[in-house]
């Protein structure tokens, strides 16, 4: 991958005088007595070129976060290349040629960290930084060795030619991510962060687009870093030999979201993925997660070598200095604790009746976009794929008749959408409402989107529904307030912003959820006939003609008419979705069933007519239509 897939933003002169001055600042700055907070205390840590693009272009980053504060405390001993035999060591002071310092390590100095910070901290920055580092270092580290074992004395002609090697044989650090849109993300960060290092090359191996293209440039350019989805690079591990040999000796691997990865869903794959890599401690392991579940926990140990370190840079957690982190099993509290992003004001609001989320819905993005005008950006999280996609229509079709912006861009990612149609999605939401006069923005998405993937400017995120585990709920919160905002000078102890919030939509057989799972999380409760009056309230402020007449009529005009094998999909997919939380709900699952059966009667007037639990399996539904059999592709 040789190109960024968003564009950079434009300079003009004046950027371009700014950024000259700030590299001659960053040139001349005596960093001796750095604030540790500020990038510019990693000068002489990691390369200058990578400083460069945080500090000057592109990215213009002055403070780290504490999670990048933490990690890069770590640097240089954190990414030294694995030299057991102490070949390039500073006891080798012959034969290297002049100018090559070897560093000063600690040999002792643990090489594996468990990450844990809030969601929209800045973790992405946080691994990168190293997993350049450590590419960089592996690739002199190389060039050394071969000069030292030909024995020939300092040789530049031999080191050039072994870089050369070395870079197009041997994959540098992978990093594992659980969405295609996140990988794509992490990718683009990587090429940003090397903007100056004109040679350095990401590859990126996911699924949906093509694995022959793929091959191409894993055989053709160099392989410094590496960004993939679990399930393609195990196909690709398992059946390209070319492939196969150039992890032998990956030298790090990275799990983002290592919370979902380390999870059942990945499992298999991530066994597959590892028996391909070296053994620890020759391959370092980072993970890093906002959320870390007891089980998780247990099963990163697996992963990570038994001195490595626990950095936990939620707010809160304990501050340590570097050599004083403690390893995971001193440091963790002893019950799961999640966190989430306290700063985003969190409601649910209980729908009575099964008519009642729809428009309720729409009210919200209306409340949302009163407060915030043209740059209203919501994203609405759904529980299923078919659900997704009906939203996604609703919205498309009601959105300009009833919204108060007329206008709204309506975008929706899935995972039964093609790549490309997720790709533009991705891009386009990402791109939107970003100005004044720009238009507002709704995405409406399955869980693709909910971790990691980072809209700059969300004003709000809404549930309906309730999601599929208490991490996925931090995860979709986490999906407001990202990007400057969030990283603005003393963002972190501000209080609540009242304008940039969360909702959920639940119906009474979902409330459970609630007390059981969401328990610790800062909900407040939103009655329905609040939200009228606060939007009767905004209307006149604003002399909006947004009307709940209107979207009242509008819906009952609407929802008859759809297609009803679309509908009973839909109800399909949300008993396969509930049956199996119905302990998290603490509900019968003849009162999923009832709630989903009314669901499908009360809004669109469809008779499920006739629902059996299987025989053979706890909870597995099937819906029969007389007429036909139940369907699984996406309608819309
Ligand atoms: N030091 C910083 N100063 C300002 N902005 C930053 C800084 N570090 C990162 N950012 C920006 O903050 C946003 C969120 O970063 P990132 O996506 O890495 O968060 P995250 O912790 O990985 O979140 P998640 O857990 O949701 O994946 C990005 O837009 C990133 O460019």
């Amino acid at each position: 991958m040789s190109e960024t897939l968003t564009e950079a933003p434009a300079t003009g002169m004046e950027a371009a005088n700014e950024e000259d001055a700030a590299a001659e600042a960053l040139d001349s700055e005596d960093v001796s007595t750095p604030d540790p907070k500020a990038f510019k205390s990693l000068k002489g840590r990691i390369n200058y070129d990578t400083l460069k693009a945080l500090t000057v272009r592109p990215l213009r980053l002055v403070d780290m976060t504490p999670v990048q504060e933490r990690v890069t405390a770590l640097l240089p001993d954190l990414v030294r290349p694995w030299d057991p035999e102490g070949i390039v060591s500073p006891k080798v002071p012959n034969p290297l040629p002049p100018g090559w310092e070897p560093p000063i390590i600690d040999p002792n100095a643990p090489r594996d960290i468990l990450v844990r910070a809030q969601t929209g901290t800045g973790k992405t920055i946080a691994f990168l930084i190293p997993a350049i580092q450590s590419r960089l270092n592996y690739i002199e580290h190389n060039a050394m060795l071969a000069v030292i074992n030909a024995g020939q004395g300092p040789s530049p002609h031999l080191a050039g030619r072994a870089r050369h090697a070395f870079r197009r044989a041997c994959a540098g650090p992978l990093i594992l991510s659980p969405t295609r849109e996140l990988a794509l993300q992490i990718a683009n960060d990587a090429l940003k962060l090397t903007t100056h290092q004109k040679e350095f090359e990401v590859r990126l191996f996911v699924g949906g687009a093509t694995k022959r293209q793929q091959m191409r440039e894993w055989m053709r350019f160099r392989r410094d870093l590496v960004v993939a989805t679990p399930g393609r690079l195990r196909d690709l591990l398992e059946n390209e030999p070319e492939v196969r040999n150039g992890f032998k000796d990956c030298p790090m691997l990275i799990l983002d979201e290592a919370d979902m990865l380390l999870d059942m869903g990945f499992r298999d794959d991530l066994d597959a993925i590892m028996s391909y890599l070296p053994p620890s401690p020759a391959r370092q392991t980072f993970l890093f997660s906002a959320t870390l579940s007891r089980q998780i926990r247990q099963s990163a140990a697996s992963f990570l070598s038994p001195n490595h370190l626990f950095i936990d840079a939620t707010p809160g957690a304990p501050s340590l200095s570097p050599d004083k982190q403690t390893p995971m099993a001193l440091a963790l509290p002893p019950d799961d604790e999640l966190t989430t992003h306290s700063r985003v004001p969190q409601f649910h609001t209980l729908c009575p009746t099964a008519s009642d989320p729809l428009p309720t819905l729409f009210k919200l993005i209306a409340h949302d976009q009163l407060t915030h005008g043209n740059r209203s950006k919501v994203i609405v999280f759904c529980p299923t794929t078919h659900m997704t996609a009906l939203y996604a229509t609703l919205m498309r079709r009601l959105g300009s008749e009833v919204l108060p912006n007329g206008q709204t861009n309506i975008w929706s990612i899935h995972s039964k959408l093609e790549q490309r149609e997720r790709d533009a999605a991705n891009h386009g939401f990402r791109k939107a409402a970003s100005k004044k006069d720009d238009t507002p923005a709704v995405l409406v998405s399955s869980d693709v989107s909910a971790r990691g993937v980072d809209y700059p400017g969300v004003t709000r995120v809404i549930q309906v529904g309730v999601p599929s585990s208490e991490a996925s709920y931090v995860h979709r919160v986490g999906r407001v307030l990202r990007g400057s905002d969030a990283m603005a000078p003393g963002a972190a102890n501000e209080g609540a912003r009242p304008n940039m919030r969360a909702d959920m939509l639940l119906l009474p057989w979902e409330a459970g959820y609630l007390t059981w799972q969401l328990t610790n999380m800062p909900l407040k409760p939103l009655p329905i006939s609040v939200i009228n009056t606060q939007l009767e309230t905004l209307s006149v402020k604003s002399g909006s003609a947004f009307s709940t007449e209107t979207l009242r009529d509008a819906i009952s005009d609407l929802l008859p008419s759809l297609d009803p094998h679309a509908i009973r999909s839909t109800a399909a997919s949300l008993l396969g979705y509930y049956l199996p939380l119905n302990s998290s709900l603490r509900a019968q699952p003849a009162s999923i069933l009832s709630g989903i059966y009314a669901w499908a009667l009360e809004n669109f007037n469809i008779p499920i007519s006739m629902m059996q639990q299987s025989p053979k399996r706890n909870h597995q539904f099937e819906l029969y239509d007389e007429n036909e059999a139940h369907h699984d592709r996406v309608p819309w």
